[in-house]
């Protein structure tokens, strides 16, 4: 049998229309400080020159920066995947055993989906909660609550073949919000997506972040996306990675299609390719 793909339909996240969902007190404390770190891989590849960032409660921080600057890098430090070769991270002013405490949660989503082809939508989605031993009652209540925030509840009993491309990611993003994270990880999460997608899926992100009292930390290549969806941006430079600078956005949320269009955004956007072009020269000189 023929499987279906819903490419025509993008469904919304249901979480925030702009006035009706109020965003919770951010408190601005630090939830990730990144003090001195640096890395050096087992070749002798200096992947980051010692990096100083403080990464505080409610922002929404991109990264990004020439190729090889070090951004998934960072991001798998904050992650917990990888370990400094030198200097050191604090997560809510502790060790890395601070995550996962309550109010504490951190999820990562990657560009690839990475869902398992075989198991249904809600399968995936309850991943998470299935490894973490979450009762039967108390995890269906999440996955509803999840798909319901990124629009598939109707897709729950479809498999990942039976998705658009938006559609999976989706998916995923689902899966991240099970464990209901307070700081969420995203490695260019929508650089696979046409473009109409990728402005959905970022309208709906920034929409999200807003009304959940996220913190994010998220890598782009995307000037626009970047401009569109953060309140701080830190551009990094190459060999070795560091930081460059940073810009602060502070254009006020909740952002929409008016944004994108707007001259200021052009301004925005001019200024942070100039940053870029220079962080490109100091990166190859
Ligand atoms: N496991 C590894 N072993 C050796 N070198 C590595 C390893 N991982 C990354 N590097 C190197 O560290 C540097 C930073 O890589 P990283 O992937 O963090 O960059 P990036 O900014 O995310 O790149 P891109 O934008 O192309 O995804 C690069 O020079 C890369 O080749």
């Amino acid at each position: 049998m023929r499987a279906t793909t819903a490419v025509e339909h993008i469904p919304t996240l249901n979480l925030v229309t702009a006035g009706t969902v109020r965003a919770r007190q951010k408190s601005g404390e630090p939830v990730v400080e990144v003090l001195s770190a640096e890395k050096v891989f087992a070749n002798g590849t200096r992947g980051l020159d010692p990096i100083d960032l403080t990464i505080r409660d409610g922002e929404f921080v991109s990264l990004i920066g020439p190729s090889g600057c070090g951004k998934s890098t960072l991001l798998k430090l904050v992650a917990g995947l990888s370990e400094p070769t030198d200097g050191k991270l604090v997560w809510w002013r502790g060790g890395f055993d601070q995550v996962g405490q309550p109010g504490r949660q951190m999820s990562f989503v990657f560009q690839d989906p990475t869902l398992m082809p075989w198991s249904r939508v809600e399968t995936n989605v309850r991943l998470p909660l299935d490894l973490a031993g979450k009762n039967t009652a108390e995890a269906n209540q999440r996955v509803d609550a999840a798909l319901n925030t990124v629009g598939l509840s109707e897709y729950r009993r479809h498999f990942p073949r039976q998705l658009s491309g938006g559609m999976r990611m989706r998916a995923s993003i689902a899966r991240a919000l099970v464990t209901d994270p307070n700081l969420l990880l995203m490695d260019e999460p929508f650089g696979a997506l046409d473009e109409f997608t990728r402005n959905k899926l970022d309208s709906d992100l920034v929409s999200l972040w807003w009304g959940k009292s996220l913190t994010v930390i998220f890598v782009t290549h995307s000037i626009y996306e970047a401009i569109f969806l953060s309140t701080r941006i830190i551009i990094m430079a190459a060999r070795p990675g560091r930081i460059f600078g940073e810009m602060i956005i502070s254009e006020p949320h909740p952002r929409d299609d008016s944004f994108r269009t707007s001259q200021r955004f052009a301004q925005l956007c001019r200024d942070l390719s100039n940053m870029l072009t220079e962080a490109s020269l100091a990166s190859t000189g």
